[in-house]
């Protein structure tokens, strides 16, 4: 049976500074190094055939860390551009606190978590979709049908964009959906690659 593994990137220097990211490339904190660390201690139950990657080096370097406590590290790695964290547009290295005193919290809102809504010059979540899945659909889908066990690191936009394909949410379930850093979510899957089991590590 196939499985899919999806970890969020652990804490980076943005995301302690409370800065907007998207395709800032910035580095870890050492707590989101400690925590890529404990999703992999989290998973050492787990062998993987694949993993993903996008390609800034929180998620790379989150993806080292964890193969390297699984001693996995001769796992093959792709890191996709199309596994990047939604492009934020102008916020991108702005003060989230700063930018709801300018702005007010709703228009944050819905610049954060809105399916539709479209930072300024960034993509709206249904634009990230349509990019993560497409990946998904053409390199990752093929393997979990041969039953391979697959490890995916990416971000909290890329991946809540993917979780409502594989979970069937819905936009008002989507736009409440928050990861942590370093959250884990494991899929067992059948080969017609429906979830027989999801849950949280
Ligand atoms: O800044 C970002 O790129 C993302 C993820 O850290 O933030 P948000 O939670 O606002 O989508």
């Amino acid at each position: 049976m196939g499985f899919l593994v999806l970890v969020r990137h652990g804490q980076s220097v943005a995301n302690l500074a409370n800065v907007f990211t998207g395709w800032l490339d910035v580095a870890l904190t050492p707590q989101g190094e400690a925590e890529a660390r404990q999703a992999g201690a989290k998973l050492r139950d787990f062998h993987f055939d694949q993993a993903y990657c996008s390609t800034l080096v929180r998620s790379k370097l989150t993806l080292t860390l964890i193969l390297e406590q699984l001693h996995q590290a001769t796992v093959p790695v792709h890191a996709a551009d199309a596994l990047r964290e939604r492009m934020y547009g102008s916020l991108q290295g702005l003060n989230k606190a700063e930018t709801i005193r300018r702005y007010g919290q709703p228009q944050v809102d819905r610049w954060r978590r809105g399916y539709e809504d479209a930072p300024p010059d960034g993509e709206t979540l249904h634009h990230t979709q349509q990019r993560v899945v497409a990946y998904y659909e053409q390199e990752i889908a093929p393997q979990l049908r041969l039953g391979k066990h697959v490890l995916v690191v990416s971000h909290g936009n890329t991946l809540r964009a993917l979780r409502m394909q594989l979970e069937h949410l819905s936009v008002a379930q989507v736009e409440a959906l928050e990861i942590p850093t370093g959250g884990v979510r494991v899929y067992e899957l059948t080969p017609m690659l429906t979830a027989s089991r999801m849950y949280d590590l």
